[in-house]
């Protein structure tokens, strides 16, 4: 190994003040390595945990002339499992500086020959992720302007893409550290210290995101790709151009594989997460880059497939907000205490790749309209009354942007409207019956994989529910499981029909109407499912034609719970029972809303006490009567979450329940589901605790 002298050259220098300069929002520095000792590996027994990840740090000791002092700074750099330590000594001063890059601020690296800024990754261009230079020359175009001249550089460079979260402005600032590394005179040498170093970041990034029974959480850790859906008409239409500009780059210095699909047109990206066979196969993470709606057709897409269970289960879902609304991407930043603003694509992009997940609740809402019966799934809002009306009524104001809202609002506070109608809901802090043994938590209690020691099925208690709730701890409280999908699973379930087919065939009918009203379900009439719900009718999946009536309802039945996470509320047309803790409300609504997420959009946070996970609906009610000032002291303080009463109020009042029923009087207003209107009519929902999985900084 050859030692160099010559590593604070007046040209190498002023490369690293240009590029200090040209990167004005970025932090770059680049430091190149000293002579001698260059670069220590830590040699220890690996026994212990602690022994292994000491083994795996490194140690170099790198310098960086600064010209203004003109002094020199020696900085130690140690690479370990909390991230990169930096340790700077000036040499004629003894003025020490320490700074740590964690880990989970580090978004990858990439190393090879020194490459322009133009063509380095996060800066402006998007190269192709997990790029491994040859160890042959590189190509001309890319090479500084010594070596282009024919000056050997035979350095190899680490670039360490870092996202540092600062909090005053609360943001994180794009960071970039180059390591230089040149002890040798053979490229290949110094290339081979670059890869070593490269590869220890991207071990310590993975094992930062494995749970400790060794389980790789979130996209990209199982070597799967990311699917990216991007709708290029989303918010001002220019979704394709922030993705190339702001989200490519960044994905590739994450070193994240993905797949993008640019939609065509509405119902697109519903249907590739429906039809795509290898979906879970190939994907462990999809990513919507775009507003609220797309994400709201990938979550119905997913629950629309047969192995929606595992799909749930097993696929992360992540948002990229180039929509109007945005309201999931700023509840997932506001759970994970990441900023938002002002580059709400760019710090969205960063939890996306950070590779950790959390469960998020799921509302399943049922809708009647015209005798049809509708299931769909909804993760942010539903609404009836005032906000909706704004919401929608001001979409003919588009044009003028944000405002829209505000002017509409004007207009519908002189003119306001009351709604007539009947209210149900089920508190979540109910004192009469076990409610919370209703709701879908309780399937965990019914689901054998949770005691397999006691496979004895609970009684049948009600014709509406057809099986009966067994106390859930509260751990099963946290989490959706429906019933399992092994089969070890399946034959209990089919031993317990057998067992209980007297009361389930009357159970069945009873409730037939119910799964009749199934049979032309939103779903059927965009999948292949018809076939399961039309029991009079011939399925083209099971030999169910040569059974029983009784036989062939009980067969539909067990073959539903397996398709469709069952409600466990009565059917929409179906009384709901006082003695489970449902309380009703007649009369005059200026608004119903419920939210089980913290921001209905970016900028309205409308459920502050919401939580990804809490297996609550906010459910915020306003009643006729409503003064017009306090109404509008309500919406001017939607924005910063302080619009809800501290204390009990007649008119405006917040109440986290499970489920609820809006039962309109008249037909004519304007409901809600995720900020899209749906047809006017009955509309219930309840809520289905941490069903699906959603890309955070923060995991569980
Ligand atoms: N290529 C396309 N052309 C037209 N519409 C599309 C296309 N791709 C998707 N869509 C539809 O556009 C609708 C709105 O998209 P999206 O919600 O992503 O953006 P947005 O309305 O601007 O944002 P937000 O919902 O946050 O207000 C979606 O419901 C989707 O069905």
């Amino acid at each position: 190994m050859t030692a160099k002298t010559d590593h604070q050259t007046k040209g190498q220098q002023s490369e690293t003040d240009t590029d200090a300069n040209m990167d004005a929002n970025m932090d770059v520095e680049r430091l190149d390595v000293q002579q001698q000792p260059i670069l220590q590996q830590l040699q220890t027994e690996s026994t212990t945990t602690a022994k292994q990840s000491e083994q795996s740090q490194l140690i170099g000791i790198f310098f960086v002339e600064n010209r203004r002092r003109k002094q020199d700074i020696k900085i130690v750099v140690k690479l370990c499992a909390d991230g990169i330590y930096l340790r700077r000594e000036t040499t004629n001063s003894n003025h020490i500086n320490e700074q740590l890059i964690r880990i989970e601020d580090i978004v990858g690296s990439s190393y090879g020959q020194r490459v322009k800024k133009r063509a380095r990754g996060g800066l402006n261009s998007c190269k192709s992720a997990s790029r491994e230079p040859s160890e042959n020359e590189p190509q001309n175009d890319q090479l500084e302007p010594e070596q282009a001249k024919g000056q050997a550089d035979n350095s190899a460079y680490l670039y360490i893409y870092a996202y540092l979260k600062k909090e005053k402005p609360f943001r994180r600032v794009q960071t970039l550290r180059i390591l230089r590394f040149r002890t040798s005179d053979d490229y290949a040498e110094n290339l081979n210290t670059a890869r070593l170093w490269h590869r220890r970041i991207r071990e310590h990034k993975q094992r930062s995101v494995t749970t400790p029974d060794g389980v790789i959480v979130g996209q990209g850790a199982g070597g799967k790709k990311l699917l990216i859906l991007l709708n290029p008409k989303s918010g001002s239409g220019k979704g394709r151009e922030l993705f190339q500009k702001q989200v490519a780059p960044l994905l590739s210095e994450a070193e994240t594989q993905y797949d993008l699909q640019i939609t065509t047109h509405p119902q697109y990206a519903q249907e590739f997460v429906r039809t795509r066979k290898d979906l879970l196969e190939r994907y462990d993470g999809i990513v919507v880059a775009s507003g609220d709606g797309l994400f709201y057709e990938v979550l119905n897409g997913l629950m629309e497939r047969m192995d929606w269970r595992r799909a749930c289960r097993e696929l992360s879902l992540g948002i990229i907000p180039c929509g109007s609304g945005n309201g999931l991407a700023k509840s997932i930043a506001h759970h994970c205490n990441e900023p938002y603003e002002p580059k709400p694509i760019l710090h969205a992009t960063l939890i996306c790749v950070a590779g950790r997940t959390t469960p998020m609740d799921v509302v399943r809402v049922e809708l009647n309209h015209r005798d049809k019966h509708f299931v769909m799934y909804s993760f942010l809002s539903i609404g009836w009354g005032l906000i909706a009306d704004i919401d929608i009524e001001s979409e003919r104001l588009r044009s003028i942007g944000a405002q829209r809202f505000t002017l509409w609002a004007i207009r519908r506070l002189i003119t306001l409207r009351c709604y007539p109608g009947k209210l149900y809901y089920l508190p979540a802090k109910s004192s009469k019956t076990n409610h919370t043994d209703t709701t879908a938590a309780a399937r965990v209690a019914r689901a054998p994989q949770t005691d397999r020691s006691s496979p004895e099925p609970p009684p049948v208690e009600q014709s509406n529910h057809r099986l009966a709730p067994r106390r859930s701890t509260a751990h099963e409280k946290s989490e959706f499981r429906d019933l399992p999908d092994d089969d070890d699973n399946d034959v209990q379930l089919r031993d317990y029909c057998h067992s209980q087919f007297d009361e389930y065939v009357d159970a069945l009918s009873t409730d037939r109407c119910s799964y009749r009203q199934n049979a032309d379900s939103w779903h059927s009439a965009v999948s292949r499912r018809t076939a399961y719900f039309s029991l009079g009718g011939h399925s083209t999946r099971s030999n169910r034609s040569r059974l029983s009536v009784a036989q062939r309802i009980e067969s539909a039945n067990a073959e539903f719970n397996q398709l469709v996470p069952t409600a466990t509320m009565p059917g929409l047309l179906l009384p709901l029972p006082a003695e489970q803790g449902w309380l009703s409300e007649e009369g005059e609504f200026v608004m119903v809303h419920a939210a089980y997420t913290t921001h209905l959009a970016s900028d309205c946070f409308f459920a502050p006490d919401s939580r990804l996970n809490d297996g609550l609906i906010y459910l915020v009610i306003i009643r006729s009567g409503v003064g017009r000032s306090q109404l509008l002291n309500f919406l001017l303080s939607m924005q910063r979450g302080s619009h809800l009463p501290a204390e009990q109020d007649p008119y405006i009042q917040v109440m986290p329940v499970r489920a609820f029923r809006i039962e309109p009087s008249g037909s004519n207003g304007i409901l809600t589901i995720d900020g899209e209107r749906v047809d006017y009519g009955p509309i219930q929902a309840e809520v289905f605790p941490g069903l699906i999985n959603v890309m955070t900084s923060t995991g569980q």
